[in-house]
């Protein structure tokens, strides 16, 4: 049986309901003056729906007296009419207000969060998934924008009209009055417990929910592995999963509700029997009369009839407040720069200083020092997995040092806003991802203003325009999202066309590892000479060529700098690097042996 009773379950269920409806109004920020609009006239409307218990009263209690006429009937045909259309256009509004208001709130925040995610902290990605972060702008909105202004308009609808017919009957009779309110006190008390309830499984419903958005997207991506592997089979069962998971998770909080919907309704018919037992035996004892007596009779199954509505509705009240919650933790996750200030570097040498750096407890980068004097060309090489890649990511602070220092022309990363610190860096990875749209969108990535003339340039430069040009749409073909329809070294093309076209003064290259064919490889070799051309370049080598010409190298490994120098400096050296060389050279060696094999 319940644990709170009475005044006190009744004040539990009306805070729990009131305090949702205040963080949503608080939520809604700007769009709250809509919101509230909605509500305004969601309370106008229950006044003239209430208003058809006073036309049936006048009829009643002309019939009671004997007095039925014309001006009976007009007159409750006037009530009748007046409610109707009231409560047609108080409803026009209120949708109107609470759906724009609901819909330009969602808009807002979705907006809102993709900004906010450009200034995250990397780690923010790291401990949320994808299907995290994607079910919070869809899945979590879509309740907010769809399940939220229905929830908020039938709860605030059932309880001020029963609030109006309790104050229309008090007039009529005190006593009734009363019974209505215990009525509706009990009903509280019982959605207290479905709140309560609520609190409990509504937050596996939603996890649920994001898992199944996590799943479809990991379905969607891998796709190509998928089939590859012939992994059919596999990656259905995961998603068959997720999709039983919510499943259960829906049809779970629907059955949990079950017993107090059927409690509620119980309370809200049986409070309807005391009411017509109590009216008709207040008038055989004389203290009623009768035309009061028949419109408690006739009006017992409406009074409660909204509130029952409203009950069902609130059940998902903490579903819309854990989807608050969720866009919430999402705008308050601290943004990188928010204290940094817009500074235009005097010069564009990078310089670190004891910098260590972890994911996490995984120690990546350990008390590395190093100058990067602007205007120079400046090798990363190691084993794989020996932080390569993290260090760089460092330099355009992607992530944040743990200790120690980063500096661009003298000040340290950490002091710029990002915008002012990116707009120094063009990055072309190993892995390009172009959006799906045209490729001159894509090339234009790097500078938004940029018109046709200057893309193709970039693009020429580059060596992509040629292959561009053959394309169907030239530059307004639409590649697949991730550039699912162009091949590995185009792709990488026109990632540099874009940094091109950005034409920062400092580059950070990833260099292409995969087996590019001999032309692919002429033209990438080629669209990274214009790219690198006179700006201060850090470059991941894995091409021999490459590292011979830049004027430092750095050997990275284990997380530290092993080896520092030239080419020569570090042949005559030994060591890791003269290794590394001996075995580039044995590859290709073994590659012309293999050519010679094949050709021979
Ligand atoms: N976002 C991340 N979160 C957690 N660990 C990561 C992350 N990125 C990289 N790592 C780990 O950090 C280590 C260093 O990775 P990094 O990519 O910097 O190495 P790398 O020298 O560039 O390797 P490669 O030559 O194979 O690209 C690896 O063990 C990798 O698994």
């Amino acid at each position: 049986m319940p644990r709170c009773h009475g005044w006190q379950g009744a004040a539990k269920g009306g805070n729990i309901m009131l305090g949702v409806i205040r963080k949503f109004f608080q939520f809604a920020g700007p769009r709250r003056g809509r919101m509230q609009l909605g509500i305004v006239f969601a309370f106008i409307h229950s006044i003239f729906h209430a208003m058809q218990i006073l036309a049936i009263f006048v009829v009643l209690k002309a019939l009671v007296e004997g007095q039925v006429s014309s001006a009976t009937a007009w007159s409750s045909f006037g009530i009748m009419l007046v409610s109707m259309l009231g409560c047609i256009w108080t409803r026009h509004r209120s949708t109107m207000a609470e759906a724009e208001g609901s819909f330009y709130l969602c808009a807002d925040k979705r907006t809102e969060i993709g900004d906010r995610m450009k200034y995250m902290p990397m780690g923010y990605f790291n401990d949320n998934s994808l299907g995290t972060i994607t079910a919070a702008v869809t899945s979590t909105m879509e309740d907010l924008q769809d399940i939220a202004p229905r929830v908020m308009d039938k709860t605030v609808h059932g309880y001020i009209y029963a609030a109006v017919v309790t104050l229309m009957l008090i007039f009529f009779d005190w006593r009734i009055g009363f019974i209505v309110v215990a009525g509706i006190l009990l009903f509280i008390g019982v959605n207290a417990l479905m709140q309560k309830k609520s609190r409990r499984v509504s937050p596996a419903r939603v996890a649920a929910q994001a898992s199944l958005v996590g799943a479809v997207l990991e379905y969607a991506q891998g796709m190509s592995v998928v089939r590859a592997f012939n992994l059919a089979d596999n990656a259905h069962k995961t998603m068959d999963r997720a999709i039983d998971e919510c499943e259960k998770q829906n049809v779970g909080l629907e059955i949990a509700f079950i017993p107090f919907m059927f409690l509620q309704s119980l309370i809200l018919k049986g409070m309807s029997v005391v009411l017509v037992a109590a009216a008709v035996w207040l008038y055989l004892a004389g203290a009623m009369e009768l035309s009061v007596c028949l419109l408690v009779v006739v009006s017992s199954f409406i009074i409660y009839s909204q509130l029952e509505t409203a009950g069902s509705m609130s059940a998902l009240l903490r579903v819309i407040d854990l989807s608050m919650d969720r866009v919430e933790e999402i705008r308050r996750t601290p943004l990188m720069d928010e204290r940094g200030k817009h500074i235009v570097p005097t010069g564009w040498g990078i310089e670190g200083s004891g910098v260590s750096f972890s994911y996490g407890e995984r120690k990546i980068i350990d008390d590395v020092s190093f100058v990067i004097p602007a205007g120079t060309t400046t090798a990363v090489i190691g084993p794989s997995g020996g932080g390569k890649t993290t260090l760089c990511n460092l330099m355009a602070r992607f992530w944040d040092v743990d200790r120690g220092s980063i500096t661009l022309g003298g000040r340290d990363v950490r002091d710029y806003t990002l915008d002012s610190l990116l707009q120094n860096f063009s990055m072309v990875f190993q892995n390009v991802y172009l959006f799906n749209d045209t490729i001159a969108n894509n090339i234009k990535f790097g500078k938004p203003g940029a018109g046709l003339a200057e893309i193709r340039a970039a693009a020429q430069k580059a060596c992509c325009d040629d292959f561009i040009m053959l394309l169907p749409d030239g530059y307004d073909t639409v590649i697949g999202e991730g550039g699912a329809t162009i091949s590995g070294g185009e792709k990488q093309r026109i990632a540099i066309a874009r940094a091109i076209l950005k034409d920062a003064p400092i580059i950070i290259l990833d260099e292409a590892t995969a087996n590019v064919d001999p032309e692919n490889e002429n033209q990438l070799q080629a669209a990274i000479a214009e790219l690198t051309r006179s700006k201060t370049v850090i470059m991941i080598a894995h091409r021999l060529k490459t590292v011979r010409h830049a004027d430092q190298i750095l050997v990275l490994d284990g997380g530290k700098i092993i080896q520092r120098g030239t080419h020569e400096q570090l042949m005559a050296e030994g060591g890791m690097y003269a290794d590394f060389i001996g075995m580039r050279e044995k590859s290709i060696g073994w590659k012309l042996d293999g050519n010679a094999r094949a050709a021979g």
